[in-house]
């Protein structure tokens, strides 16, 4: 069984074009969690474009009082500010992205050989406040990228399934993309590490991603999922209009 953890920046986003708390991130995240999510992950920016500092704290808050269960997922590159953000929250997760603050998303997975330093000393650092440490991973990382990911000492690495998500409409390419994620989920298995995937999953491209790539613990999925919920939401919304206006 594959674990869903709901990605709430999208909803920040959205929230963030008026200077109102609504669509309330905490709100959404009681939806979620009431509808059977597993967890919730955010990837707080440096520029706070959606997922701000106060969010963190008001869904762990929120998550430990009410949904003892439930896994948070924070995500971010390791900056200094992240790590302390990390000591005050303390999620169940921590998934360190090479992103740099420039970046629109994160497009790509760690240089493990290369940053194994740098990503060992902050995984022991993570480690010590017992959170679990999953680093993000090129889909075409392969046996080299997750041996050199494990010595790390994360137990999991996160599957970069953006790439993938980029061929709706190609079926030819969108095969290709899970031949790879396949074979690096595999590798990882072999040697112990335990995986998890996202971006840019959707309900659409989900079922092949599953049957192609077995054993992954957890996938975050927000901006497909957040599309999805608009799609099935709006018609509710519009006969709730229209029963105050009739
Ligand atoms: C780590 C990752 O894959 C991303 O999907 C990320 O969490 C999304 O970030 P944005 O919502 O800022 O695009
Ligand atoms: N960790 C990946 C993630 O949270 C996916 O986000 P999205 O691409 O589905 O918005």
């Amino acid at each position: 069984m594959t674990l869903l953890s709901v990605n709430l920046n999208a909803v920040a986003q959205l929230r963030n074009r008026r200077d109102l708390p609504w669509p309330s991130v905490t709100g959404i995240a009681r939806v979620v969690m009431d509808a059977g999510a597993n967890g919730i992950t955010v990837h707080p920016r440096p520029d706070e474009r959606h997922i701000r500092r106060t969010d963190v704290y008001e869904l762990s808050a929120l998550l430990r009082d009410v949904y003892p269960e439930a896994e948070f997922n924070i995500e971010g590159y390791p900056s200094d500010d992240f790590l302390d953000l990390i000591e005050d929250v303390n999620p169940q997760q921590v998934t360190l992205v090479p992103d740099d603050p420039a970046q629109a998303t994160s497009d790509h997975g760690w240089d493990f050989l290369g940053q194994g330093d740098f990503l060992t000393s902050v995984v022991q650092l993570l480690q010590r406040g017992d959170r679990r440490v999953s680093l993000f991973c090129d889909p075409d990382a392969g046996l080299g990228g997750v041996t050199a990911a494990k010595a790390t000492g994360a137990e999991r690495v996160e599957l970069f399934t953006g790439p993938y998500g980029a061929c709706y409409g190609d079926p030819v390419r969108a095969q290709a993309e899970l031949v790879a994620l396949a074979e690096t989920a595999a590798a990882a298995l072999s040697i112990g590490l335990e995986v998890n995937a996202g971006h840019d999953l959707t309900l659409e491209n989900l079922p092949a991603f599953q049957l192609a790539v077995p054993g992954v613990a957890e996938v975050s999925i927000g901006h497909g999922l957040t599309a999805e919920a608009l799609l099935v939401g709006f018609a509710q919304a519009v006969r709730a209009y229209n029963a105050v206006l009739r």
